[in-house]
């Protein structure tokens, strides 16, 4: 084996010691492979330390003279041999040639005691294509390329999109760590696949990207067909996003607001009287028998504080974006351009928090409805999954979540699945996000956490065991990740591109439409393992 890099030389099956070699680096999350007869093992390094000969008390002597001046020239005897570094490593992979087909498996020996390890390199990660999901690869979700620890390999990391999506996507990291660049680079790349569609509720005004110094989706070259935006301002071509008052249900105002039980029912009373304009009915105190005076007027002084709206000489005045008029179809267009497998963009930079989080609870209720109504038919098979991408998941999957608990985002989280919708849910704080919904979202891609109660929380909930990569995770540099999922087999490093390199790329996508319509596109290697349901 050429290109030694270092010898395994003690440890067990959970922390592989390595002595270095001389003039070589081990760098923290490196790859490493220790070859065998018929297999190879794939090492990733998560711990570095200090290994040597010579004994505490004489090496604080020669620091000691050295440092006050006493015999510079002074050194060890063959000091390469008596002071070297040590890496921490652990078995992510063993890979055996199973009928000239490498096949990946989870590792169940160690490999052999003294063997040889070299850097890993792009052959070694053949396995990772498989033949037999050459339709899922149709589906491929890409994330990047693989890492070893700062160093990329030309080898793209294709997650099976439907399966990962429908069972939601976890991205936590600190701030400026790149989440919404990931997010943008993962949405861009299915940007024009019908098999998905995204509701991305976006307040900071990232995703879109109107100007050249902002770069988003409307870059993509198929933006066009496969993108909307919905805003306050929306630019020529694109939607206002004005919601009619009577659009909303009692289930929206229940989902966020704190009401009384004399509030539900005067809610209730309202709605059966009249379905279509019970809203306006109640917030200009049309008279409902039942319903009391001071329950309506508490009422009422909550929806005019929610919606920016108000009574004046018995009419309706909006002062925000939900409308006594217009904005009738806004809610609907929207649904039909998910089912369109389309990104839609809701642009709520100019939004309230609360009013934010109302305006995506009617959509995603809106799609949950509709999903469960198909599945019930059995149409759900025609339609896209879709995904919903929430900035700051914790404000309504949290412990302490902005809006009602078993919110629609709740129930999304833990039933979506079955209805093919699924969350990409953003956060800062996976440690306040409960542990049975941290379970239930099957991909997390970390980026760099400094947070050790956060790094926690993610170690604990990972599909892999990560027990031994805290350092690996707050070593992460920006753009860094580590995908740990139930549809890969081991926690996979990862870089990310950046954005705005992968629009310039895909300038020259006119090419890869015209190579695909001749069925020459070629998907590169895929990580996936099958999960039904
Ligand atoms: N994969 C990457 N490669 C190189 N640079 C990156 C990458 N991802 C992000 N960056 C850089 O880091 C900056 C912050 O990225 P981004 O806004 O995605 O982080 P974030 O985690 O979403 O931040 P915040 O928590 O503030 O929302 C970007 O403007 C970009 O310059």
């Amino acid at each position: 084996m050429s290109n030694i890099i270092g010898r395994i030389v003690s440890g067990d099956f959970e922390d592989i010691l390595i002595r270095q070699k001389v003039d070589e680096e081990i760098e923290m999350g490196d790859l490493l492979v220790a070859e065998a007869e018929e297999s190879y093992s794939l090492l990733q390094v998560f711990d570095l330390t200090y290994g040597s000969q010579i004994s505490d008390k004489e090496k604080n002597l020669i620091a000691g003279m050295k440092l006050e001046g006493h015999g510079e020239e002074l050194d060890f005897t063959e000091p390469e041999l008596s002071n070297y570094i040590i890496g921490h490593a652990k078995n992510l992979v063993t890979v055996k040639d199973q009928n000239n087909n490498e096949t990946p498996y989870s590792p169940k020996k160690l490999p052999g005691f003294f063997s040889e390890l070299r850097r890993i390199k792009e052959e070694d990660l053949k396995f990772m294509e498989n033949q037999d999901r050459a339709e899922k690869n149709d589906r491929a979700l890409t994330t990047g390329k693989i890492r070893s620890g700062s160093k990329v390999l030309d080898v793209d990391v294709n997650l099976p999109g439907e399966d990962v999506l429908r069972h939601h996507i976890l991205i936590p990291a600190s701030t400026g760590k790149g989440k919404s660049n990931l997010v943008k680079v993962m949405i861009h790349d299915l940007l024009d696949e019908d098999y998905c569609g995204f509701l991305v509720i976006d307040p900071h005004g990232e995703y879109y990207g109107e100007e050249s110094s902002n770069p988003g989706l409307s870059d993509h070259p198929k933006s066009a067909d496969y993108l909307s935006l919905y805003s306050p301002d929306p630019p020529a071509g694109e939607s206002s996003l004005i919601i009619n008052i009577n659009q909303l249900r009692p289930s929206d105002l229940r989902n966020v607001m704190d009401l009384s039980d004399a509030q539900n029912e005067a809610i209730a009373a309202y709605f059966q009287d009249d379905e279509e304009n019970w809203l306006e009915n109640l917030v200009t105190g049309k008279d409902i028998k039942g319903v009391r005076d001071s329950t309506l007027s508490a009422l009422q002084r909550k929806i005019y504080v929610y919606l920016s709206v108000s009574k004046e000489n018995g009419d309706l005045n909006c002062e925000g974006m939900f409308r006594s008029e217009g904005g009738e179809s806004t809610i609907d267009d929207i649904l039909s351009d998910l089912e369109d497998s389309k990104a839609v963009v809701l642009d709520t930079s100019n939004l309230e928090d609360r009013v934010e989080l109302l305006v995506g609870s009617m959509v995603a209720n809106r799609i949950f409805n509709q999903y469960k109504n198909y599945k019930n038919s059995g149409d759900l098979d025609e339609n896209p999954v879709i995904s919903t991408v929430l900035e700051e998941a914790p404000r309504v999957i949290g412990e302490n979540s902005m809006i009602r608990s078993g919110n629609v985002f709740e129930k999304i989280a833990r039933e979506g699945r079955k209805f093919k919708i699924g969350l990409t849910a953003i956060t800062q704080l996976p440690s306040v996000i409960p542990k049975e919904i941290l379970a239930n979202m099957n991909t997390k891609i970390l980026l760099g956490m400094e947070m050790n109660t956060e790094r926690k929380s993610l170690v604990d909930s990972a599909s892999q065991d990560l027990s031994k990569d805290e350092r690996n995770i707050a070593s992460l540099d920006i753009g860094e990740a580590i995908i740990t999922s139930t549809f890969t087999n081991f926690a996979v490093p990862i870089k990310i591109p950046l954005f705005e390199e992968t629009i310039t790329e895909s300038d020259n996508d006119e090419d890869k439409y015209r190579d695909e319509d001749k069925g020459e596109e070629v998907r590169t290697e895929h990580l996936g393992i099958n999960m039904e349901d």
